[in-house]
């Protein structure tokens, strides 16, 4: 699986005229649903009985910017090493200041993923996580998290199970979010309407060959935040961030007062100090992440490892 993977790209894929999905939206795409801030104001009565109810992504992004602070947001790939490490890492991402957590869904085939990413997904299905044991683990841990959850997939697993059940089934856990990078255009409006109904911000992305009316369009239906991905390609650390980024964020922030964040490429402090002073509003660290957890020599050291790493990104931002 992973071979066949190493020579997708997002420039590809857009470019693929065969492709019947608009890789991040490539394509203009409707936006007669009428998008909105979606903010949560109840959480399921059995987390309201433990915690108080988190805030929603975009709500999550309005107190921040109220204390002109960005958001840190870390990505992890649900289920690598395990799923008992995963619900570990959650926690300890929580405690140590995130302030919004993507939590991927593992996928055998993950198009927009690098080689980091890719790895991960393959050992956590090897392992047995599948979507219904990812489900009852958020069951047990979203109510004891004060950050809200943004839930990674890609299209085909939410097709698989039917628009309506994974979105009710997802919103019964108290996740506030989703990110879907692959949905083919015709369907984007059917993922919307039925987020909406069951109170999940839908996040869109945008890349830097978005051309400028269709990233008009995207920022406008995107709920939660508008997710800038930094560079065309997949997933994974680089040396630096394009500084690209600067002017593509200049570009959307003219379109839209949403907040936008910042992913792909990002895994250093000094990447997170360059993209805040860019006038970014969260940036988001997923292979570096993954990449500790995989490479532990034991869960237990790779969660100390995120620790460390997690703090070292936090105080880039204070
Ligand atoms: O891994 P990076 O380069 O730090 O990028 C963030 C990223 O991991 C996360 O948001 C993500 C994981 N898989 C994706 C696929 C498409 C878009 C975004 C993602």
């Amino acid at each position: 699986m992973a071979a066949t993977l190493k020579s997708s790209s997002l420039l590809q894929l857009k470019q693929n005229p065969q492709s019947n999905s608009s890789f991040l939206h490539s394509t203009p795409q409707r936006i007669s649903f009428p998008p909105s801030n979606i903010s949560r104001s109840f959480k399921t009565p059995m987390a309201a009985l433990i915690s108080a109810p988190t805030a929603g992504i975009s709500e999550t992004f309005s107190k921040l910017k109220l204390q002109g602070k960005v958001a840190l947001i870390p990505y992890i790939t649900a289920g690598d090493p395990d799923l008992s490490t995963t619900a570990e890492a959650l926690k300890l991402l929580d405690r140590c200041g995130s302030d919004i957590i993507e939590l991927g869904v593992p996928y055998s085939d993950p198009l927009a993923d690098g080689p980091v990413i890719q790895a991960a997904a393959t050992r956590s299905l090897a392992r047995g996580a599948n979507f219904d044991k990812i489900i009852s683990m958020l069951r047990d841990v979203v109510p004891q998290l004060s950050a809200p959850i943004a839930l990674f997939s890609y299209y085909n697993p939410i097709l698989k199970r039917g628009v309506e059940k994974f979105m009710a089934t997802v919103k019964d856990t108290g996740v506030h979010g989703l990110v879907v990078p692959d949905v083919p255009l015709e369907e984007t409006e059917t993922l919307r309407k039925e987020a909406l109904k069951n109170e999940l911000e839908l996040v869109l992305l945008t890349t830097p060959t978005t051309p400028t009316a269709r990233m008009r369009a995207i920022v406008e239906a995107s709920e939660g935040f508008v997710y800038l991905v930094s560079s065309v390609g997949v997933t994974g650390a680089r040396a630096s961030v394009s500084g690209k980024v600067e002017a593509l964020l200049k570009d959307i922030k003219e379109a839209t007062s949403k907040p936008v964040a910042v992913g792909f490429g990002i895994s250093k402090p000094e990447h997170v100090k360059q993209v805040v002073g860019w006038g970014a509003d969260g940036v988001i660290v997923g292979s570096a992440m993954v990449k500790i957890l995989g490479e532990a020599k034991s869960p237990e050291e790779g969660l100390k490892e995120l620790e460390t790493f997690t703090k070292s990104l936090k105080s880039a931002l204070l």
